[in-house]
């Protein structure tokens, strides 16, 4: 056994890196300059009338240098390089959020290795198996896993159970079972084996892992544009033909005045181009990106991985969180505890009947069966084969399981569906059998009804335990306002215990899949955004409806395929997480979007009366801010305007804090903040640089 493929330790796989690392501006200064493409700054239209503004004035210097300006070489100059800083700044906020993800995908790329695959002649175990290289392996080959190994690429057990280490990936350093049947049965390539062995089929090719995946999306993250970003983008545009429009009639009214008064400078191209900078959005215009970039960064870093946008956008305004119970809100081991035999039956036979109904029931209830009947009364395995017997699998439709011994029918399953199988042969069905039945359901166990060709045995008692410290965080979601419901294939009596127990805010018991489906459809007409989350196969066509789709990473392949997301942790109260950094980038946009507005309306009275004074005396009343010149003031806020950007990188990628306070609430104090905290810097801010350009005798 190779140990030298054993994986480096988790904590250096996944270091996670500080806001302005050290290690991240170097490469996005320089990133930052690349960008300088017209097609790159074409992306942001806002950031292109800057880009566009940047080369004219550099063109009309070279031009004021030959004599030919409308006005001092020096100020067109100053003024083009503040706006390629303007520009740059733009880039560097970008790529500084783009550098963490790449430096994300990069410890992610650290997992994957060339291993060598152990690959099976037939998919049973104790066949010969060949040497091949991982990368050779492809969906459907089945191979074989041992204690030490790394599992090459992702699958499906479908036989043996070991403890697997996917702290490589979870970061969670407690080794989980991975076993056949069930819904802990999917294996992740980079993953290690610590004990035992599996037979793995693989489910994928190369290059469709689920390492690959997140791979792809973490480094593309900033190509698909969001619905709402392509919203804001258009309000950007419309914003920037109509200040366009304002700047440009500016000339011709400018001239004329000049010529009516027979006196006077008409306004320089220059400083309309400064004007027109400094009145458009730049300042969300530069952000807009890496705040979205930033949001996928910080799911990454909640173990979260999200495989749309717009998933995590949608997070931000979930009205419905819908949970399975087995496995996402119960520990989901289902173990069997006890036996309730019916009268005129022994608890050994009972157990008999229902070892033998759960003889080929690879599911983690099934297998517990077996084991109980053995522990209790030394009732041995039968072999299926001699017994020349069928198998019934269990399925979520039927809530049945069992054999089928020539023509005796052995089965077990949820109490209604046994019912209706021991009244559809014409048998009768104890009425004793409802209250055992009832009294486990109250305690929030499973009950299993089983029944051999028709006479009713008794019940078998699966315990499931609930998740700690589930109870808080729904109190704390249902303080953010999202509804939480249980859905589950359970009786009524346990999945109310167990809503009790969890304190959700309703459950759905009895459901099959269909009926999930039906659930969030029928929220979903209301309006509502649905959040679901889920981990086993039964769960993959709601989870595929929900609109914010969370799979366990416990779960199956069949369900982390369907969502939007995986939960790394399997930790089902992690939508609390996620839905605070949907909503945080939310409000970061707005609040910026606002804040970007309102500064863009202060830096029109600093400038408007500067640029027109030498045309229209009359606007000296209007200077309130009494700046050292006109050139200083237009310089000043030009500056201000640039420097803005860099200032509000880190609450771009940082986000804004997200406090569980009514919406209507956390509207009223953003506007109050971003809105007012938008008119009055701006005051401040190009005053100060005015006062600081005239210090040093700079305009
Ligand atoms: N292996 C099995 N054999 C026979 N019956 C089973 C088996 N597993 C479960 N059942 C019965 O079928 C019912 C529905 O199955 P299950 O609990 O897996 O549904 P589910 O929709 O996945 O719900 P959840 O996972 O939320 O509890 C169970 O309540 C139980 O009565
Ligand atoms: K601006
Ligand atoms: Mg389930």
């Amino acid at each position: 056994m190779s140990q030298a493929l054993s994986l480096p330790p988790a904590a250096t796989t996944r270091k996670t890196l500080t806001l302005f690392d050290s290690a991240l501006i170097g490469p996005a200064i320089l990133d930052a300059v690349m960008k300088l493409g017209p097609r790159t700054q074409l992306r942001s239209p806002v950031m292109f009338v800057v880009y566009v503004g940047s080369i004219l004035t550099t063109l009309m210097y070279f031009q004021a240098v030959a004599g030919k300006g409308d006005t001092k070489s020096g100020f067109i100059l100053a003024i083009s390089v503040w706006l390629w800083f303007t520009v740059l700044f733009a880039n560097f906020a970008e790529a500084l959020a783009e550098g963490r993800s790449k430096a994300q995908a990069a410890s992610l790329r650290g997992l994957k290795q060339t291993v060598s695959a152990k690959q099976l002649a037939t998919p049973k175990y104790g066949t010969t198996w060949l040497p091949v290289p991982g990368a050779d392996l492809r969906k459907g080959n089945t191979i074989l896993v041992e204690a030490g190994d790394v599992i090459p690429i992702d699958g499906e057990v479908i036989e043996g159970v070991a403890s697997v280490d996917e702290s490589a990936i979870t970061g969670e350093s407690a080794p989980v079972i991975r076993e056949s049947g069930g819904d802990f049965s999917a294996v992740t390539g980079g993953t290690r084996v610590l004990s035992d062995w599996l037979v793995v089929r693989v489910s994928v090719n190369p290059g469709e892992t689920f390492l690959d995946r997140m791979i792809s999306m973490v480094e593309g993250a900033r190509r698909q544009k969001t619905p709402n970003e392509i919203a804001l983008s258009i309000l950007l545009v419309a914003l920037s033909i109509v200040f366009l429009v304002v700047t440009v009639t500016l000339l011709p009214f400018s001239l004329f005045g000049v010529a009516a008064a027979g006196a006077g400078k008409p306004v320089s191209v220059t400083v309309l181009i400064a004007l027109l900078v400094c009145l458009i959005p730049t300042t969300i215009g530069a952000l807009l990106s890496s705040i979205g970039v930033a949001g996928m960064s910080r799911m990454m870093g909640a173990n979260v991985i999200a495989t749309s946008g717009r998933a995590v956008e949608a997070a931000g305004d979930v009205d419905v969180l819908l949970l399975d119970k087995t496995g996402t809100i119960t520990l989901g081991n289902r173990q069997a505890a006890a036996f309730f035999p019916a009268p005129g039956v022994s608890e050994q036979e009972l157990a008999d009947v229902a070892q033998l109904a759960s003889l080929a029931d690879e599911t983690p209830e099934g297998r517990s069966i077996v084991v109980l009947a053995k522990q209790r009364f030394n009732i041995r395995e039968r072999d299926m084969a001699s017994l020349q017997a069928k198998f019934i699998p269990f399925s979520a439709n039927t809530r049945m399981s069992g054999i089928d011994v020539g023509a005796r029918q052995v089965r077990k399953g949820a109490a209604d569906s046994v019912k209706k199988h021991v009244e559809a042969l014409g048998l009768p069905y104890p009425p004793e059998m409802a209250r055992t039945v009832d009294d486990v359901s109250r305690r929030g166990s499973t009950p299993l009804v089983v029944v051999d060709d028709g006479r009713v045995m008794g019940v078998v008692e699966l315990k499931d335990i609930v998740k700690g410290g589930i109870r808080e965080r729904f109190a704390q979601l249902r303080r953010m306002g999202i509804k939480t419901v249980m859905i589950t294939g359970d009786n009524r009596l346990t999945a109310a215990a167990i809503a009790a127990e969890a304190g959700v805010d309703d459950f759905l018991a009895e459901a099959t899949p269909e009926d999930k489906l039906k659930l969030i459809r029928s929220y979903q007409a209301e309006g509502r955004l649905v959040a679901m989350t889920g981990d086993g196969t039964n769960d993959a066509p709601a989870l595929a409806q929900a609109d914010v789709a969370v799979a366990m990473n416990s779960g199956t392949q069949a369900a982390k395929e369907a969502g939007n997301m995986v939960d790394l942790d399997s930790n089902p109260t992690k939508l609390l997480e996620i839905v605070e950094i949907g909503k945080q980038m939310l409000m970061t946009r707005g609040s910026l979007t606002t804040f970007s507005i309102a500064n863009d309306i202060a830096k029109y009275f600093a400038i408007i009366p500067a640029a027109f004074v030498g045309t229209y005396p009359q606007l000296k009343s209007l200077d309130v801010m009494q700046l050292a010149s006109p050139d200083s003031a237009i310089m000043s806020a030009v500056i201000f305007n640039a420097l803005i950007i860099v200032v509000l990188i880190p609450l771009a990628l940082r986000g804004v804090r997200y406090r569980a306070i009514g919406a209507a609430a956390l509207l009223r104090r953003n506007i109050l903040i971003y809105g007012g905290g938008g008119i009055v810097l701006p005051f401040i801010g190009i005053k100060l640089i005015d006062m600081l350009l005239s210090a040093l005798d700079l305009v």
